[in-house]
């Protein structure tokens, strides 16, 4: 392990100094397209100016024989890139034992490391994988000359990536956030579902008996699958100071549940999700934004407790320090929102 009077040193001469906060900024949906998909890179212009983050996908998604004209498409796309819309580039490239991920980083970072602002690594197993990364970057970030370093974002998406959280997250001053990557989590842990992210109907609990009788029909509800993994995120992140996101969720047609596994998500702490399809950025976007009358709320009993300590009565609820420091947590959000959204800066009036 490094010192920590080391650990915010470039790890390669003439690299940028790493961060010592991670940036905070609206990041509601992470939008990915296949770079390599000309129907899609054609809607980028339209989409970019919609999205928090928009995410050149080199992984799975794209196929084996599409990885080359993925990673040429995601370079052609950074070079017309103006980040002065305040919409982030990221990308996800192949995983750390694939034989495109060495190409994928040496590529991105010369071509349009100054444009990009995070690498999301897939099926991040343990700190080492953070540390072979961060070395690297730091390399093709001196070689490129860039003068700001490229931020880290791992999927926890093996179980040896869970058991391994808080050491992924502490691993560098690099790592950004987290997501949950659902699909690969299953066939690791060898759970028995066959889709991307969601519940599933066997997965329930049933209410006792009524007088007994095991026979008479009774209320079941699906439980969350994803409950205790992404609470493990949420505090993980928490203790490194950077941000949880929820992953992908994979029935494109079912809108509504959809918006309840972000819901989940983001009243957990998670900060945004992916959208795998233009459907799902709506839903990101009005999930992970607070609603008007909580910021409404939020600055009644911000005001109401004047220096933030004591206890006051609001409409029937007892108000202390800890719900003022929760409605501080939601205010920051809806001013950073509000900063960027013309709309809800409307209606949040704040
Ligand atoms: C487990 C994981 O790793 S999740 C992350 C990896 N997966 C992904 O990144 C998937 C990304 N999304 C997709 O590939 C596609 O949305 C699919 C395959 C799910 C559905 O694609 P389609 O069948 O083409 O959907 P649909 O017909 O509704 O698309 C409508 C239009 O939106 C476009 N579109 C679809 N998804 C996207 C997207 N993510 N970004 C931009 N445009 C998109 C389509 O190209 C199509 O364009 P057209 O009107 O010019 O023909
Ligand atoms: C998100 C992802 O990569 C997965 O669910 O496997
Ligand atoms: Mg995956």
């Amino acid at each position: 392990m490094r010192s920590p009077k080391d650990f915010f040193r470039p790890l390669a001469i003439g690299a940028p100094d790493p961060v010592r906060e991670i940036p905070f900024r609206p990041s509601r949906m992470i939008h990915f397209f296949d770079p390599s998909n000309p129907k899609m890179v054609a809607k980028v212009p339209d989409l970019a100016p919609k999205v928090d983050i928009l995410l050149g996908n080199l992984e799975d998604a794209v196929a084996a024989e599409h990885k080359e004209a993925a990673r040429a498409g995601l370079v052609e796309v950074g070079r017309s890139w103006d980040p002065s819309g305040g919409t982030q580039l990221w990308t996800r490239v192949n995983a750390l034992d694939s034989p495109w991920v060495l190409d994928d980083l040496t590529t991105l970072v010369a071509e349009i490391g100054d444009r990009l602002d995070v690498v999301m690594l897939p099926k991040v197993e343990g700190a080492e994988d953070i540390h072979y990364a961060d070395r690297l970057l730091a390399q093709l970030e001196a070689r490129a000359g860039l003068q700001r370093p490229l931020l880290l974002h791992a999927i926890l998406e093996t179980a040896r990536g869970v058991a391994n959280v808080e050491e992924i997250c502490l691993a560098s001053p690099r790592m950004q956030g987290l997501s949950l990557g659902p699909a690969d989590l299953a066939a690791d842990r060898r759970m028995k579902t066959t889709r991307v992210g969601g519940g599933h109907p066997g997965y329930l609990v049933r209410e006792d008996p009524p007088d007994g009788d095991v026979d008479a029909s009774r209320a079941t509800a699906q439980q969350d699958l994803w409950h205790y993994t992404v609470a493990r995120m949420v505090d993980a992140c928490g203790v490194a100071g950077i941000l949880p996101f929820y992953g992908p969720f994979g029935d494109i047609k079912d809108t509504v549940a959809c918006e309840d596994q972000f819901r989940n998500a983001y009243l957990l702490g998670c900060v945004g999700a992916w959208s795998l399809h233009p459907v799902q950025i709506g839903i990101a976007k009005q999930v992970f934004s607070p609603e008007p009358a909580e910021v409404a709320w939020a600055k009644r009993v911000v005001e109401a407790m004047g220096d933030g300590t004591g206890a006051v009565m609001l409409d029937g609820k007892m108000q202390d320090d800890a719900t003022y420091k929760q409605c501080q947590v939601v205010l920051d959000l809806a001013r950073s929102l509000a900063e960027r959204d013309p709309d809800l800066a409307r209606e949040y009036d704040l």
